[in-house]
């Protein structure tokens, strides 16, 4: 199994968690030929270059906010820094900055912001490009930015997960500023460099295929944070909210290290948060930051390997509701539902509820992208009043198909192993069953050739 681990031993924000990523090797051109699909080319320019901190080198990565977007008559818009070929200009820009290192989220980062939200000119141009009328305002909200994200032409894993983690940034901020996730406009979090590191994250974290990501305990940092807002506690309110239910360290330099932007990479995609490293290490990659502090402003990642017998798969959950008043018909109908929306198992168990009433549990077991779908039909077609969810881990065996050629016609077979042992075989149901009645002939019969040939061909001991 391949485990990604984040190390946030001095937290983590966009463009550490991209630098890593790259440094861990993936591919940056590859990186920027899926960024380039993004309608965001007039407006930045991204740099990666090497960089050390406290002797650590790695991975640096900056996006430099450019001129805005060209437009014609027409609306439509000139690009003039996607992709590759721009590498050459930015060290150039670059070099124009030498200051700016300083001052990631401080004031200047914020007149740069500013600048840009004032003209608001590329959002006009956006919405042109979307096809639909020119709504001035000057942040982007959600419904902006997922529309620059599904106009594009990123493989639909990518748009999900960056939306996935824009729309945990938004709930956050939603909550903190106590509006909807519609209301919410974003100031830094909107702008062009966040929807870079964040739509990156996702590229990145797509092209590592890992079974599993961990994550230490993540720092904070401390003290005062300067933002569009004014002056903001560490950690700001919005990544404290992303940060419910994760371990957190605070107060070991007084910056922040954790920003919201890092904090959702982490809440949308880690598995499981835990101190302990227990894998092979192949690969170490180190992000670099952008302020000097007494301790490496570094963020370290590792690409490592789980020998384990067998593969343990998370990120997948369970909805259940007990009902002691439902017709009994009208199961069969959820079940159908429930399977066409995305369910993996759906089942039902007996029990006894209070005051002697017999009724029924339906469980539901689904990942988590299908849970507004699964709810809206217990919700919905049942008689429900409320439904429980837990995230629940699987161990599973490795399987692996073959087609037999039997005397009684094709039938698949699952085999399943256990330390790369082979351990077990079931030939499918409905193949079985189906050259039984075709040759009239009991279906144990059936099984029994199946048998034969697994051993015939040396699937199984003799
Ligand atoms: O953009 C918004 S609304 C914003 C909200 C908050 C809150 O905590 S509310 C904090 N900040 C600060 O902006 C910078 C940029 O963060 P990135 O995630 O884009 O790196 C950071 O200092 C946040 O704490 C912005
Ligand atoms: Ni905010």
């Amino acid at each position: 199994m391949r485990i990604l681990y984040y190390d946030c031993f001095c937290g983590i924000s966009g463009d550490m968690n991209l630098a890593a990523l790259l440094d861990l090797g993936v591919d940056e051109a590859y990186v920027r030929q899926e960024l380039a699909k993004l309608e965001l080319g007039g407006e930045y320019v991204l740099a990666v270059d090497r960089a050390m901190k406290q002797g650590i080198t790695g991975t640096q990565v900056k996006v430099h906010l450019t001129a805005e977007p060209e437009t014609d008559e027409t609306g439509d818009r000139h690009s003039h820094n996607q992709g590759h070929g721009d590498h050459h200009r930015h060290h150039d820009h670059h070099h124009h900055h030498p200051g700016s290192d300083q001052h990631e989220h401080g004031h200047e980062h914020e007149h740069h912001h500013h600048e840009q939200e004032e003209h608001a000119h590329h959002h006009h141009v956006l919405s042109a490009v979307a096809g639909e009328a020119s709504r001035p305002h000057v942040h982007r909200n959600l419904y902006d930015i997922e529309q620059i994200i599904n106009n594009s032409r990123l493989p639909e894993r990518v748009k999900a997960l960056s939306c996935r983690m824009f729309r945990k940034i938004a709930a956050a901020e939603a909550k903190v500023h106590g509006k909807t996730v519609e209301e919410v406009h974003f100031h830094e979090v909107g702008a062009t460099d966040s929807i870079v590191d964040m739509v990156g994250a996702a590229i990145a974290l797509d092209y590592l295929q890992v079974d599993k990501i961990l994550a230490s305990t993540v720092q904070v940092g401390g003290g005062f944070v300067k933002c569009a807002h004014g002056v903001m506690p560490v950690p700001a309110p919005a990544t404290a909210e992303l940060l419910q239910g994760i371990p957190v360290k605070s107060g070991l330099v007084p910056f922040e290290t954790t920003t919201p932007t890092g904090a959702a990479v982490l809440a949308a995609n880690v598995d499981q948060f835990t101190d302990e490293m227990n894998f092979v290490i192949e690969k170490t990659g180190y992000g670099i930051g952008h302020r000097d502090m007494n301790i490496p402003n570094v963020l370290r990642v590792y690409l490592g390997r789980d020998d384990s017998r067998s593969a343990v798969k998370t990120g997948q959950w369970i909805w259940e509701t007990n009902l002691d008043d439902m017709s009994p018909e009208q199961y069969g109908y959820v079940e159908e539902r429930l399977f066409a929306a995305g369910a993996l198992d759906v089942w039902k168990s007996p029990i006894v509820m209070k005051k002697g009433r017999l009724a029924t549990t339906l469980s539901v077991l689904a990942e988590a992208a299908s849970e507004q779908a699964v709810l809206d039909l217990l919700l919905q077609e049942t008689t429900a009043l409320g439904v429980r969810k837990y995230q629940v881990e699987k161990i599973m065996l490795d399987r692996e198909f073959v087609t037999l050629d039997t005397c009684y016609g094709q039938i698949s077979v699952k085999k399943a192993y256990y330390g790369g042992k082979l351990v077990k075989y079931k030939p499918e149901y409905e193949d079985c069953r189906r050259c039984a009645a075709a040759h009239d002939v009991p279906l144990a019969l059936v099984y029994r050739e199946v048998a034969k040939l697994m051993e015939e061909k040396g699937y199984v001991g003799k």
